[in-house]
């Protein structure tokens, strides 16, 4: 069935309440966030204070400040010991099953789901530890916009920059051509699927894929493009740091 005959049939069938859990890989090792000329940190980047808190706080307090949250899973590592003795919010659970890429992570972290109750038609929504300037509005705009819909899909920012294309060979970085831009997304997070599409879905992909979206597209699928936000980016590059935490300060001074 394409996407489309799905949603007609979904619309037409009596309404059900498939339950919003929400899924964070918080595994990685934040390998791109060390600065060249700086000693490695010994925390991962989501645990690296931003604006008074580790960087992963900022994240969950916007995840489950949404009502329709039914639960929040963090996935850590094995060897994560943050979480000792650290107090939790009733509606988090914590899963020390963090795989080899984010991918992996999040297979397992959806194997842990079903373990606490989830149903296969239930909505998962991904989200990065490291996007922790996410706003529950923007969250809830996900959900209204995927709850009706066959497949589901991610938060995205169309392109604001005139997009180039680097020339192959060697030497310093060159333009081989300017590529159209009209039709061009960045993906963000969080990404809402079925739980149990997506993991046949991830599956199927392998390790190598780099969003839910995109194990999604590989399965047949085309997820919603739902509008996010330039101030919802991931925290990468050194950089970033500082403007994540001052965009957090400036929202705290505006109440
Ligand atoms: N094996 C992994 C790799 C990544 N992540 C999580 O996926 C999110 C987005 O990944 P990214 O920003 O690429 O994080 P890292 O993999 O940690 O960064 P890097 O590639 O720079 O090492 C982060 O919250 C990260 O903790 C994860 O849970 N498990
Ligand atoms: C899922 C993601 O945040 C979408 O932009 C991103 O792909 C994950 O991190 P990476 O930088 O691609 O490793």
């Amino acid at each position: 069935m394409t996407d489309d005959k799905a949603n007609a049939a979904a619309a037409s069938s009596p309404a059900s309440a498939p339950r919003c859990w929400g899924l964070i890989p918080c595994a990685g090792v934040g390998l791109r966030a060390i600065a060249a000329d700086s000693p490695a940190p010994e925390l991962p980047k989501q645990y690296q204070n931003v604006a008074g808190q580790p960087m992963v706080m900022h994240t969950l307090a916007a995840m489950l400040a949404v009502e329709r949250m039914h639960r929040v899973l963090l996935v850590v590592s094995a060897a994560d010991g943050f979480w000792q003795e650290r107090a939790t919010d009733a509606r988090l659970s914590i899963a020390a099953c963090g795989g080899a890429t984010r991918a992996e992570t999040v297979s397992n972290g959806l194997q842990e789901l079903m373990r606490m109750g989830a149903s296969a038609e239930d909505w998962v929504l991904v989200h990065d530890a490291a996007r922790c300037l996410v706003a529950s509005e923007q969250v809830n705009a996900l959900i209204d916009a995927c709850l009706p819909d066959a497949v589901g899909g991610l938060l995205a920012l169309k392109l604001p920059d005139t997009l180039k294309q680097q020339a192959a060979g060697a030497g310093p970085a060159r333009v081989a051509q300017t590529v159209e831009r009209s039709d061009k997304w960045l993906a963000q997070t969080p990404q809402m699927f079925r739980i149990a599409a997506l993991q046949a879905a991830l599956q199927a992909a392998g390790a190598a894929v780099t969003d839910e979206a995109s194990a999604m597209e590989l399965a047949g699928h085309s997820p919603r493009l739902v509008p996010g936000g330039a101030q919802n980016f991931k925290v990468t590059y050194p950089d970033d740091f500082a403007l994540a935490e001052a965009v957090l300060l400036q929202r705290k001074a505006c109440g």
